[in-house]
C-alpha cells in the first residue's frame, strides 16, 4: 500500500582525504575525495497532502524557508516529475552548520529520495543523483549512499569498501564557509592526482587544511587537542570539523568524554552503508 508518511535520517559525512586537481572556467574545483557516512543524522518526517505546497518546519533558524536546500529540492523534484501533490516537512536539526558534515546536502538528499517513494515517482537513483547536482556538488554522494572515491565537483562516485573505524569529531565554535575557502588566494590548486590505492596506502592530505587554518585559528587548536588521543586527525571538507580515527569504541568514547569537558564533541562509527538506505531497509 502507498505509504502516506515517512520518518527519514539525513546522515553527516566525511572527507577522508581532499584533494585539488584544478579550477574550472566556471570557478568550480577539480577533487578527489574519499566519502565514508557516520551515524550521527539530521531527521525529517514527510507527509504527502493534496495541496500542492512545500511546507517546511523547522528548528533551523536563519536560513529563510527559500534558501532551505530542502524546500528547494522539494520544489525541483516537484517541478521536474510534474506532481500535482503537495507536501509538509518536519526537519530534526542536528547537524552543525558550516561543518563540512555536508548537513544541508544530506537534508537535500533524503528529500529527493524521500518524495520519490511518497509521490510515486519511480525515478531512478542516478536520476535524482543528477537532480541533487543542481542543488550542490555534496548532494550526489548522500542520493548514492555508498562510501566513494569522488571525483570531477565530487560527483563522479565509485564505491570503495572501507574499514568502519570509531571517529571522534570535533565541532570548533566556527562556521566556515565553503565559497570562502575556495575563492582564498593562498589555495594550492594545482596539486598531482593520486589513485584509489594511493588513498588505501595511506595518503590521506586534505588541501583546504592551511587556508582553513589560516583563517580559523580555533581549527588548528581543535586538531592539537585531538591529536593527543589519535596520530591520525583530519579536516573535514572545509571545515571546521576535525576528526580522528580510533582502532576500538572504547578509544573513541575515552577521548570524547575527555574532549567533552572543552568542546562539542560527537562520537560515532563510520558507515559504508548510508544510514537513510539501512533505513530503507535499500542498498
Ligand atoms: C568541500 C566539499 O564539502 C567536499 O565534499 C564539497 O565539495 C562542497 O560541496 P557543497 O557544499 O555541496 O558545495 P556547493 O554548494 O556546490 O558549492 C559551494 C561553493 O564551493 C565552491 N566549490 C564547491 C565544490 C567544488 N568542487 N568546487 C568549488 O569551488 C564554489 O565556490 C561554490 O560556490
Ligand atoms: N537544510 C539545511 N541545513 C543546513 N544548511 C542549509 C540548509 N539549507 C540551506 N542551508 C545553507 O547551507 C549552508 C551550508 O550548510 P551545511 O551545513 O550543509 O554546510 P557544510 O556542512 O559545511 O557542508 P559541506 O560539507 O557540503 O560544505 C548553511 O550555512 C545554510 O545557510
Amino acid at each position: 500500500m502507498k505509504p502516506f508518511s515517512l520518518r527519514l535520517p539525513a546522515p553527516a559525512k566525511l572527507n577522508l582525504t581532499l584533494r585539488i586537481t584544478g579550477r574550472r572556467p566556471d570557478g568550480y574545483h577539480d577533487l578527489q575525495t574519499v566519502f565514508q557516512f557516520v551515524d550521527v543524522c539530521d531527521w525529517l518526517e514527510f507527509r504527502s497532502d493534496a495541496s500542492g505546497e512545500i511546507r517546511l518546519q523547522t528548528s533551523l533558524a536563519g536560513v529563510p524557508e527559500e534558501q532551505n536546500l530542502i524546500v528547494r529540492a522539494a520544489r525541483l523534484l516537484k517541478e521536474y516529475a510534474g506532481v500535482a501533490a503537495g507536501a509538509d516537512i518536519i526537519l530534526e536539526k542536528n547537524l552543525p552548520l558550516g561543518g563540512g558534515l555536508g548537513g544541508g546536502s544530506s537534508d537535500a538528499a533524503t528529500t529527493l529520495v524521500a518524495l520519490n517513494h511518497l509521490w510515486e515517482l519511480g525515478l531512478d537513483r542516478y536520476t535524482l543523483m543528477n537532480l541533487g547536482l543542481r542543488l550542490g556538488a555534496d548532494v550526489p554522494i548522500f542520493v548514492f549512499g555508498r562510501s566513494a572515491w569522488a571525483e570531477g565537483v565530487g560527483e563522479r562516485l565509485q564505491i570503495v569498501e572501507l574499514p568502519e573505524p570509531w571517529y571522534v569529531i570535533v565541532v570548533p565554535p566556527c562556521h566556515v564557509s565553503t565559497a570562502e575557502i575556495f575563492s582564498a588566494p593562498d589555495l594550492t590548486r594545482d596539486n598531482d592526482p593520486i589513485t584509489i590505492t594511493d588513498f588505501l596506502a595511506g595518503s590521506h592530505d586534505n588541501h583546504c587544511l592551511d587556508a582553513v587554518v589560516r583563517r580559523y585559528p580555533v581549527v588548528g587548536e581543535a586538531m592539537r587537542e585531538l591529536e593527543k588521543y589519535s596520530r591520525d586527525v583530519r579536516l573535514t571538507g572545509t571545515g571546521a570539523c576535525v576528526y580522528s580515527v580510533h582502532g576500538s569504541e572504547d578509544e573513541a568514547r575515552t577521548a570524547c568524554d575527555d574532549l567533552s569537558r572543552d568542546w562539542v564533541v560527537l562520537v560515532t562509527p563510520g558507515r559504508n552503508l548510508s544510514p537513510l538506505y539501512e533505513a530503507l531497509n535499500e542498498r
